[in-house]
């Protein structure tokens, strides 16, 4: 056997985390490296919902939306994700889409500033932006009267006037597994008296983001990637504490009415967070996710600690890819520097798509993102160094 195959043994005994995959529903035949597309299975989950729809839905029926929690249940998970993201209570509230709340966001933080009759009429939209945030901001630009730019994350600053109203950008880049400087190009933004709205969608459960201490305004995100909710599972949004008394959502549904019962007609915001409710929550999805994120109360578990192995997992991989790949058959796309870089490596070659069809057939999971990009996601809760190790070693047979 080769010496990364042993070293991969090496590291796997010295692994803090090597405990946690035990609570995940994984089978040892393939190795499951799509967790930055679907977090695998929590084995408590199925349990919990189980309960939640035979006991509290099939015996406590209407009760439950008290007695079982069920209509406080998005601000409560939100005070759950929250320190993941690293916001202090009563600033993250869970529901809807990523896509609804890239709206909630973007439109709110339009009005924030006062938008066009302010003299804020412009959304700068990160260039190579996951799609729907692209699409959902040219929405919001049309609504509120404002003109989109599309811009590099790193020419953020040059692009930043008077004129800017909010910027959205990704926190880890969906395709290359870069992971921007959100400490600084928040502060960029904040001095040009703009508001930011970040997507953590790849990077929430995979590393710090230090939403209160650098100053996010608003921020949005998805659970079913590294947080494990399952498919579907609701987002949330992260409203800063400073900016729920003005925030003024663009769906002010009766769940972020400050007397919902009241049904009045006239509407009045709820105060914090609530606001950023609109309708009735999801409740099988949510609970399943409530259930899912008990990974993160074990004593060993900590952001730091899946940082720490994240990057070791990715070291090792490209380590691994570096032997065992012929040389310039695939070429890297995310950056080396552990400070560029998320929790997935992306390697591109012209043949990628069928490349990644033979190697999900040979029990090897990443995805292939159009036109030519290999993507493989690093779940440090669930993977071994081992499975990397065999991962690079099948990459390597496919790549013939
Ligand atoms: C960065 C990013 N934003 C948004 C989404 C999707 O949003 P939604 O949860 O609305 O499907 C994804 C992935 O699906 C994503 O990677
Ligand atoms: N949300 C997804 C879905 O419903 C089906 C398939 C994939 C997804 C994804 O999450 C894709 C993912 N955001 C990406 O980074 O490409």
């Amino acid at each position: 056997m080769s010496d990364l195959y042993e070293r991969a043994r090496e590291l796997d005994a010295k692994d803090q985390l090597a405990g946690v995959r035990g609570d995940f529903v994984l089978d040892d035949e393939g190795v499951y490296l799509d967790g930055n597309s679907l977090g695998a299975l929590p084995a408590n989950v199925p349990g919990r919902v189980d309960d939640v729809v035979r006991r509290q839905w099939g015996e406590l029926r209407i009760r439950s939306w008290t007695e079982s929690g069920w209509w406080t249940a998005p601000e409560r998970i939100g005070d759950v994700i929250a320190p993941l993201v690293g916001a202090a209570s009563g600033q993250v509230v869970v529901g809807d889409s990523t896509s609804v709340n890239v709206f909630k966001a973007l439109v709110g933080a339009v009005r924030l500033v006062g938008g066009p009759e302010a003299g804020r009429d412009e959304i700068l939209v990160d260039a190579a932006t996951f799609p729907t945030d692209g699409y959902i901001a040219a929405s919001a630009a049309r609504m509120t009267g404002c003109a989109v730019r599309a811009v590099e994350p790193g020419e953020v600053r040059g692009a930043l006037s008077s004129r800017t109203a909010a910027v959205l950008l990704n926190h880890v880049d969906y395709r290359s597994g870069r992971l921007h400087d959100l400490p600084s190009l928040t502060a960029a933004i904040r001095a040009a008296g703009a508001v930011s709205v970040w997507d953590l969608c790849h990077s929430a459960g995979a590393l710090p983001v230090g939403l209160d201490a650098h100053g996010v305004d608003l921020a949005v995100g998805c659970t079913y990637k590294f947080l494990n909710g399952g498919p579907g599972s609701p987002a949330y949004l992260y409203v800063r504490r400073e900016h729920q008394a003005a925030f003024d959502s663009p769906l002010p549904g009766w769940n972020s009415h400050a007397e919902p019962f009241g049904m009045r007609s006239e509407y009045e915001a709820a105060d914090g967070v609530v606001r950023g409710r609109v309708g009735t929550p999801d409740i099988l999805s949510m609970l399943a996710l409530e259930a899912a994120l008990e990974v993160w109360s074990r004593p060993d578990v900590s952001v730091d600690a899946v940082r720490a192995k994240s990057l070791a997992l990715t070291d090792f991989f490209l380590e691994c890819v570096e032997a065992y790949v012929p040389g310039g058959r695939v070429e890297v796309v995310t950056p080396g520097a552990h400070g560029e870089r998320g929790s997935q490596v992306a390697l591109r070659c012209a043949d990628a798509g069928d490349v990644m069809g033979r190697l999900i057939a040979a029990g090897v999971v990443g995805d292939f993102r159009a036109p030519d990009v290999l993507r493989f996601g690093f779940t440090p809760l669930y993977l071994s160094f081992a499975d990397v190790e065999r991962a690079a070693r099948g990459l390597a047979r496919e790549l013939g």
